[in-house]
Order: C-alpha cells, then sequence, then structure tokens
C-alpha cells in the first residue's frame, strides 16, 4: 500500500468512530477495562474501557496528575493496578512483566529518557537488542553464535542510528547528547525490539523546535509503516499535527475521545485544561508562529 493509500485508510477506519469516552474501534490492537491504580486513599487511574485502533497515531492528553503516565506503567507491566484487564492482538497482558509487554511487541520509552549516559550511543541499542546475548543461556555459552548474533544486531542498530541521523555518534557517550538527541534515541532503541506497538511518554518535551520537526516525522514514519503509536504529550500542537484521534484523561478518568480537530473544542477537554491551568494553549493555530505554521501545511499537504 503506498503512503497515499495508508493515509486515506487510516482516516476511513476511524471515520464512523464515536467521539465519546470508551468508544468501540473498527480494529482494536489494545483494549483495557475497569483499570483501577490508587495510591493510599487517591485514585490515580480509573479507566473503565478503552480501545487503541490499529495502525494509528493516538495521543493521549490530559492535565498534569491525570493519569497518564501512571496508565502508562500499568499497560507497559511497569506498575500493578488495584483491579482490570487489557489485551493486546487479542492476548491477555494483565499482570505480566515490563519484558514480556515487550517480547509481545508493545514497547515504550520514558518521560525522563533511560539512555545510560556512561555507555556509548551504540551500547545503549546493543542493550535494548530483543534477543541481548545476557539473557541468552546459548548464545552466551557458545562464542561463533555469540559473535554472529553481535555483527547482527550491531548491523540492525547502525541501521536505525542511520535513520535518526545519530549514526555518526554510535561510539559517543550517551551522556554527550542534547536531549533532543538522547528522545532520538530513546526512540531508536525502542525499534531495536521490532515492536508492532510503540508508547512515547512524552517525546517532545525539552526539545528545541527543530528537533521537535524531525521527531514528529519520525513519529508519522513510524505510523506509515504500519505501527501503531500511543503518545502521551502537553504540546498541543504538535499533538494536533501528527494524531489521528485524542483521548482525554482528567482525574484519572477517560473524558473524552475524538479526532484532534474536535477534541480540543470539547467542553470536558476545555473544563479538564481550565481547570488546572488557566493559560494552557489548547493548540489554537493561530498563535503559532506564521513559519512554522506554512512548514506545517505544505507538509500537510504533501501528506
Ligand atoms: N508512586 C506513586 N505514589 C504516590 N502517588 C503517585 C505515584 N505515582 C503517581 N502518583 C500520583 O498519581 C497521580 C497521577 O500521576 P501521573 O504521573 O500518572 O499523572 P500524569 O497525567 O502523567 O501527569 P504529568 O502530565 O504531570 O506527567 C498524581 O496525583 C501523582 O502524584
Amino acid at each position: 500500500m503506498s503512503v497515499d493509500e495508508t493515509t486515506t485508510a487510516r482516516s476511513t477506519s476511524l471515520a464512523d468512530v464515536a467521539h465519546e469516552p470508551g468508544a468501540a474501534k473498527p480494529d482494536p490492537i489494545l483494549v483495557a477495562d475497569h483499570v483501577v491504580r490508587r495510591f493510599g486513599g487517591m485514585t490515580a487511574v480509573d479507566v473503565d474501557h478503552l480501545e487503541v485502533q490499529e495502525g494509528v497515531i493516538t495521543a493521549l492528553i490530559g492535565p498534569n496528575g491525570a493519569g497518564k503516565t501512571t496508565f502508562f506503567n500499568l499497560l507497559t507491566g511497569f506498575d500493578t493496578p488495584n483491579t482490570g484487564e487489557w489485551t493486546f492482538q487479542g492476548r491477555s497482558l494483565s499482570g505480566k512483566s515490563g519484558a514480556a509487554v515487550a517480547k509481545a511487541g508493545v514497547v515504550r520509552t520514558f518521560q525522563l529518557t533511560k539512555a545510560l549516559g556512561r555507555l556509548t550511543v551504540l551500547q545503549n541499542m546493543l542493550l535494548a537488542s530483543r534477543d541481548n546475548p545476557g539473557e541468552n543461556l546459548w548464545l552466551s555459552w557458545l562464542p561463533f553464535l555469540w559473535k554472529k548474533h553481535e555483527a547482527d544486531s550491531t548491523e540492525k542498530a547502525m541501521e536505525i542510528l542511520a535513520r535518526f541521523k545519530l549514526d555518526t555518534k554510535a561510539n559517543d557517550y550517551a551522556g554527550s547528547l542534547s536531549g533532543g538527541q538522547r528522545k532520538l534515541l530513546e526512540m531508536a532503541r525502542a525499534l531495536m525490539t521490532d515492536p508492532t506497538m510503540i508508547m512515547l511518554d512524552e517525546p517532545m518535551a525539552g526539545v528545541n523546535p527543530a528537533l521537535v520537526q524531525s521527531l514528529l516525522g519520525h513519529v508519522q514514519a513510524l505510523r506509515d509503516e504500519g505501527m501503531t503509536v500511543l503518545f502521551v504529550e502537553h504540546d498541543m500542537h504538535a499533538v494536533r499535527h501528527i494524531s489521528d484521534w485524542v483521548v482525554v484523561m482528567a482525574e484519572g478518568r477517560i473524558v473524552a475521545e475524538g479526532p484532534p480537530s474536535s477534541v480540543m473544542k470539547d467542553e470536558a477537554v476545555v473544563d479538564a485544561y481550565l481547570g488546572a491551568h488557566h493559560d494552557t494553549d489548547l493548540g489554537d493555530d493561530s498563535l503559532l508562529d506564521p513559519a512554522v505554521l506554512a512548514r506545517y501545511e505544505a507538509e500537510e499537504e504533501e501528506r
């Protein structure tokens, strides 16, 4: 399928979906039910039902403390809920470890990037490899297999790094990268496991505007290659620009869902944001720098 055909298939797939919390999707890849996480007396997450459509970019937005990261942690096996179950591609993932979730094809990045500063960029990539020799008894015992595996993984790592224009930095310490480059490295590392779905926690936070464009392009490219993307983001311009669908959380619950253009005008969304931040910019394009806006529009036309 060409990129144009993929774009059409994508918008058609969501065209008939109701703009309401918990809306059913035609091809849900991830389905969560009754997911509750309490910290003491406080309920951080209380998601009754959520379906994430396969092959599209879904943004998860909401004010600070809405429960987005906690929900990500639960879905990816980094935290345990009080109640709840969820499936990925029809198979239950509830209660599974982070490693088991990754093996099932769901990989995540973190808000504060986890790149290990004292390892090189390439070493960071090799650590993220699905069949890291350290985890495989046969590979660690048989040197010739290990060497072949290492060569293959290095080749794959270098290919992915080239895609993110980080190949020239392969032997630099990850600690020497800029904030934006570390975000790119996080995304590159995630791809080492050949995921079906990628979950990005605030990929644009702390990234300079030039790199934001590049990151947005990478996220769209992953989607256009067939990957499902779920991302948490506070930058509403980025959300409007790249998401096919937006899910809004407030006080642990999902309060709205819909395409970006309509969801930003939703009363529950405006209330949720304005309740917490009177100065939150919900992505009104008229507030954008005209040059940036022109670039967004030109890109939109090319798609
Ligand atoms: N380990 C924890 N112990 C106690 N409370 C926690 C813990 N983790 C999160 N919380 C609380 O749960 C609520 C939801 O937090 P969470 O980080 O999931 O929100 P968020 O929507 O991701 O916020 P932000 O946009 O600021 O990252 C907050 O009130 C937070 O203080």
